[in-house]
């Protein structure tokens, strides 16, 4: 039986004005498409006939991903049925090219159990044999360029080196594209960042200073310091404005990703229409509305920080995809196939309990537990009212810096009605409570408008079972008011009297106890 042929046909003198097309098309195309129809041209002569193909090499799970296939000396191009596009490391020709980075030749005859989804595809599309070449540069490997052949192929020593320079020289060519796709996809990134930094110091006054040095916070900053170098995600709790996202935040500042950008997404805030599109990103066209390609916040934290706000009303039908950049790191846009790999850490938040939206079967119990990794609870304000006189201070510094103002120590029965108060909004309130004080007090005395809070909470802390009310700050402020009265006889005014006491003047107190309904009944002056 004669010697079947090698894999290069034309005569060795032929080769090199063989190389030299090649050469040209890859200076002449920037688009992969185009440069290997051009090289399938100009391997015609040279090829039996057959495919001439790549695949690229995910770096971390070594799987090969065929990205063009070309027919060669007029073969018929295969049905896509028959082309697997994606082999696993195990049975991708690619990857053991990738490890060995030697031709690889396979005789469709002797191919065995190893690569058995390839030995099907050859059977269907009538490859007898094939070799698999390295698609390496001097920088980076990148894959493996396959050249397929309808007629059986003798594998002799030497018989790849044309196939292997060819290799060489396309290499080049697709780490070009891939550097120039790389940096078209860096360039939206930060893009979309810049606009994405630009709203948040629009929108954001902050300080991203955590007061609090009562043991409950204590706990809580030990936790953070203890998760925040890991990789770990974080589940933050708490009712509405306890300091969630400041957590959040400083979980960033304290890892490894610092000089990474902290992107955050309030689930509850955005439609559940947009949410996909606003977490995982868009193509253009992908539906009525999207003009242009859009990336995703997850993208945008890639290499930082993610933080969820309010992950709790994530829609279910958004749970899964959810899940799966959790768990696999990987997700697609909107309108897209192609898959995107991303580095991002997640911190969620919630005032909600997940536990029981898992048992109403709100939210998946999956995702639960991939969120539960590391919780931190943060306690409302009205189960840490040592923390109360140091965050009025921290405001009050705040907001008198700001409007270049200072103030004296603010009295002790102010401190203690704000330490009476049951604080429905938490941290927030207070701080815009202190924030109004400032601005309607020029100072130095500061005037905290009391008054405002004489309301009864209207929503009930949502994470919480309703603890033992406490007293409005109305009625605080009108017990405290009551009492030192009755300890100074009655006696408003004079250095003896009531407005002495509490640390405001006469005309203060009288007015205050007109607007809280506390009797006057002054005592004959004697
Ligand atoms: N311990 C703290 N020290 C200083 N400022 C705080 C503290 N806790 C909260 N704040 C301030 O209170 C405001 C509300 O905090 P934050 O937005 O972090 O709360 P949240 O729990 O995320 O609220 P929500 O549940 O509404 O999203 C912020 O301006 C934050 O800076």
């Amino acid at each position: 039986m004669p010697r079947p042929a090698g894999l290069v046909r034309s005569p060795a003198d032929q080769r090199p004005a063989a190389l030299l097309a090649v050469a040209q098309a890859v200076a002449a195309h920037a688009d992969l498409l185009h440069l290997l129809r051009d090289l399938a041209a100009a391997l015609g002569g040279h090829l039996p006939r057959g495919y001439v193909s790549f695949a690229l090499a995910d770096p971390d799970t070594r799987a090969g991903r065929l990205q063009f296939l070309e027919p060669v000396g007029g073969a018929p191009p295969p049905a896509a049925a028959d082309t697997p596009t994606e082999l696993p490391a195990g049975e991708s020709p690619t990857a053991v090219v990738w490890d060995s980075q030697e031709p690889l030749w396979l005789d469709a005859s002797t191919l065995d159990g190893r690569f058995p989804v390839l030995r099907a595809a050859f059977a269907r599309q009538g490859v007898k044999a094939a070799c698999f070449v390295p698609l390496t540069t001097p920088r980076r490997r990148l894959g493996a360029m396959g050249f397929a052949s309808f007629e059986p192929v003798a594998a002799a020593p030497g018989d790849a080196d044309f196939p292997v320079q060819v290799g060489r020289l396309v290499a080049l060519a697709v780490e070009g594209a891939l550097t120039r796709q790389e940096l078209q996809r860096a360039n939206a990134r930060l893009a979309a960042e810049k606009r994405y930094l630009e709203e948040e110091i629009r929108t954001e006054r902050r300080t991203d200073e955590i007061v609090g040095g009562g043991a409950a916070m204590k706990h809580v900053m030990e936790q953070v310091g203890v998760v925040a170098p890991t990789d770990s995600t974080v589940l933050v709790t708490g009712e509405t404005g306890t300091g969630k996202e400041l957590i959040a935040r400083a979980v960033h500042r304290l890892s490894g990703r610092r000089d990474r950008t902290f992107v955050k997404v309030n689930c509850a805030a955005i439609p559940t229409g947009l949410l996909e599109s606003e977490l995982f990103g868009h193509e253009k066209g992908a539906f009525t509305g999207a003009v242009e390609r859009r990336v995703g916040r997850f993208e945008l934290a890639d290499g930082g920080t993610l933080f969820l706000d309010e992950v709790g009303d994530i829609p279910p039908e958004l749970q899964p995809k959810l899940l799966r950049v959790l768990q696999e790191r990987e997700f697609e846009r909107l309108g897209s196939g192609k898959t995107i790999r991303v580095n991002v850490r997640l911190v969620a938040a919630t005032h909600r309990n997940l536990s029981k939206l898992v048992g109403e079967g709100k939210f998946r119990a999956d995702l639960f537990y991939r969120l539960h990794v590391f919780p931190v609870h943060l306690p409302p304000l009205r189960d840490r009212p040592g923390d109360i006189a140091e965050l009025v201070r921290h405001f009050v510094g705040v907001f008198a810096r700001r409007l270049g103002r200072s103030y004296d120590p603010l009295p002790d029965a102010a401190l203690a009605a704000l330490q009476a108060y049951p604080w429905p909004g938490n941290v927030r309130e207070l701080q815009h409570l202190i924030e109004r004080a400032v601005i309607l007090s020029a100072g130095p005395e500061l005037r905290v408008p009391l008054g405002e809070l004489a309301v009864e909470p209207t929503a009930a802390p949502a994470a919480a079972p309703a603890p033992p009310r406490s007293p409005t700050l109305r009625e605080a402020e009108r017990a405290l008011i009551e009492r030192t009265l009755a300890e100074c006889g009655g006696v408003v005014g004079g250095p003896k009297g009531a407005a002495a006491r509490l640390g405001m003047k006469r005309t203060t107190l009288i007015s205050r106890m007109r607007k809280l309904g506390v009797g006057v009944d002054p005592p004959t002056p004697p």
